[in-house]
């Protein structure tokens, strides 16, 4: 509730104004029968006066016009409020979304972000909207028809006011014992979600291992668990809907049978009944309507709610909020790791110990180990996607912590492992990071990159279409079009996380080659598993199981760490032997 009225604050002036149009619209449509019964009246009374008669349907045309213009713009304010509200939750849910660490991303996990993102705000928003539509009407309509029928005939107003009051009682106890249920349904939708996304990206896998029949059955099973839960709410509601309807009913089998007595003893007249039933009847209506928000409420509560814990997560890797460290100007140790040591907090071992290496301006530092030696590892904690446990990461002097993590990552450029394009173009692409960039400047990086040429190739050139992730484009002309958007950057600090292992050995020396005047201002860090990827580098560190067992030039390895000339070893004996 706090972040519906946290998000309509901004607009409480449309918000009055919708609540305006709301209640105009509501006391409009019972005033129309109080007009018609007054006519009613007039007309059968003794001696009917023609020109009251015109007067009153005068007032009851001009009640069902305004009426009528109070339901257009309620409508229109409404929706215009309730998509404001959305867009501002779901842009501020999604910058919260980019201050997630991986750990805490990992938390939440990937379907029940984009669920909470996506469908969550949509049902808030929905909710929001059936609300002051259907359901803010239904206390001015039950106050105003009480009120109406009070005056009308006092014994006909009290039997209105209890059956309107047990309606809201099991209205209530219906919506407790079902609140439950929808926080299990957002749950299950989560699952359904996360089952359903993991079948989509991996349906060539799925496919070929003839897995279709028992991931439909898996799929299966939680799309008729979901239903399941579902149809339980729905019935739940059934019975309310029967009350009601019962309820109403029995007060409109009253007033038939008591009017008779109050007429003949002159307690209202013959139109009063039209009215008073029109009353019961509107309200019944609203109560209908309202009954459909109801059925929404909990899910729209629990969204809320979702919504809100997400708000409200403090990323584990946040800004300070004090006064930043300045940088060393032209420091030639752009990045150093001191000491460093780092535990993924759901781990009880630590993935990497004590690394103590700098990577200097206009050198090359390479990392290389094994499968699972913590490579990656070392990258992600240089962009500080994860926080070290022990020790210090230094750029250009200064403690990462002690600047703002945005600052951090203009100096850098990182091409990961897996290489990920954006939908668009090839050129959008490459501007990524520099916005600014000249056509001319893309085509030099591609050129570095090695792609110019299968680029030159395609039809509409550096506007030819990427889809999203890449996909149109091959893993190794993917990690080139990566490579080239890092370099169009110009950072002060290149990562590049086996960025090379989907290109041939010529390609991948050939790039490097190129590299070396590209990057000479800058620290390069190249991650690789592949030797000859590394070979030339200025300074390289062997990990094994995430401990730094041999710090050197290549030739100086090759004597002095038995592991690199392990790997050496295993790696040129393959190469022979596919030679
Ligand atoms: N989020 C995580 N939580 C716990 N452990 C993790 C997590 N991510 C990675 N690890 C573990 O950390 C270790 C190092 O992983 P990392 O990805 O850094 O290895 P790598 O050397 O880059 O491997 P590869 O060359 O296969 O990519 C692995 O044992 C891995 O299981």
């Amino acid at each position: 509730m706090k972040l519906i009225l946290r998000f309509l604050k901004p607009h409480w002036k449309l918000c009055l104004i919708t609540i305006l149009f709301v209640i105009v619209d509501v006391v409009g449509a019972l005033i129309i029968p109080t007009f018609a019964a007054d006519m009613l009246n007039q007309g059968t009374a003794a001696g009917a006066d023609f020109s009251a008669l015109v007067n009153t349907c005068v007032k009851m045309l001009a009640a069902a016009l305004i009426s009528g213009v109070a339901t257009i713009l309620g409508a229109y304010t409404c929706s215009d409020l309730t998509s404001k509200v959305g867009a501002d939750i779901r842009s501020s849910l999604y910058k919260k979304t980019l201050r997630l660490s991986g750990a805490d991303f990992r938390s939440f996990g990937t379907a029940s972000v984009t669920t909470r993102t996506v469908s969550d705000i949509t049902n808030i928003q929905f909710a929001l909207l059936s609300c002051f539509q259907m359901l803010f009407p239904v206390p001015v309509i039950f106050v105003v028809s009480l009120v109406l029928t009070f005056q009308k005939d006092i014994l006909m107003g009290v039997i209105l006011l209890g059956i309107l009051l047990i309606i809201a009682i099991v209205a209530g106890i219906i919506m407790k014992s079902t609140a439950p249920m929808f926080r299990k349904l957002q749950k299950k939708l989560d699952t359904m979600s996360k089952v359903l996304l993991e079948n989509i990206t991996g349906v060539r896998v799925i496919r070929a291992f003839d897995k279709e029949s028992s991931e439909e059955q898996r799929l299966n099973t939680e799309f008729s668990d979901y239903a399941g839960t579902a149809i339980k709410v729905n019935k739940r509601f059934a019975i309310l809907d029967s009350i009601s309807n019962f309820a109403i009913n029995m007060f409109i089998i009253l007033v038939y049978t008591f009017s008779g007595f109050r007429i003949t003893a002159g307690h209202f007249q013959i139109g009063d009944i039209t009215a008073i039933i029109e009353y019961a009847m509107l309200s019944l209506f609203f109560l209908m309507m309202a009954q459909m928000v109801i059925l929404t409420l909990p899910r729209a509560l629990e969204c809320c709610n979702r919504v809100s814990e997400m708000m409200n997560f403090s990323p584990t890797i946040a800004d300070r909020k004090n006064k930043w460290a300045e940088e060393k100007e032209n420091c030639q140790d752009v990045l150093t790791f001191k000491k460093v040591s780092f535990r993924f907090a759901d781990a009880d071992e630590y993935t990497l110990k004590n690394l103590n290496f700098t990577c200097r301006r206009g050198e090359t530092t390479a990392i290389i180990g094994g499968t699972g030696s913590g490579k990656s590892t070392v990258a992600s904690l240089m962009m500080r996607f994860n926080e070290v446990t022990d020790g210090v990461v230094l750029l250009n002097g200064v403690d990462i912590r002690e600047m703002p993590q945005s600052q951090l990552r203009e100096r850098l450029s990182f091409v990961q492992q897996r290489a990920w394009l954006f939908s668009g173009t090839i050129a959008e692409n490459l501007r990524y990071g520099n916005s600014e960039a000249t056509d001319e400047q893309l085509w030099h990086a591609l050129s570095i990159a090695q792609a110019k040429d299968f680029v030159e190739a395609l039809p509409d050139k550096l506007e030819s279409f990427v889809a999203q992730g890449g996909t149109n484009f091959s893993g190794g002309q993917k990690q080139r079009l990566s490579i080239a958007r890092a370099l169009v950057k110009r950072p002060e600090l290149y990562i590049f996380d086996d960025s090379f292992s989907a290109l041939d050995f010529k390609t991948d020396a050939a790039l490097r080659k190129a590299l070396i005047p590209e990057t000479k201002d800058a620290a390069v860090v190249i991650i690789a598993q592949r030797i000859s990827t590394i070979l030339h580098a200025d300074s390289i560190i062997v990990l094994h199981e995430g401990e730094p067992v041999g710090i050197g030039k290549h030739e100086e390895l090759l004597t002095n760490s038995p592991i690199y000339k392990e790997i050496y070893d295993s790696q040129t004996k393959e190469a022979s032997e596919h030679e």
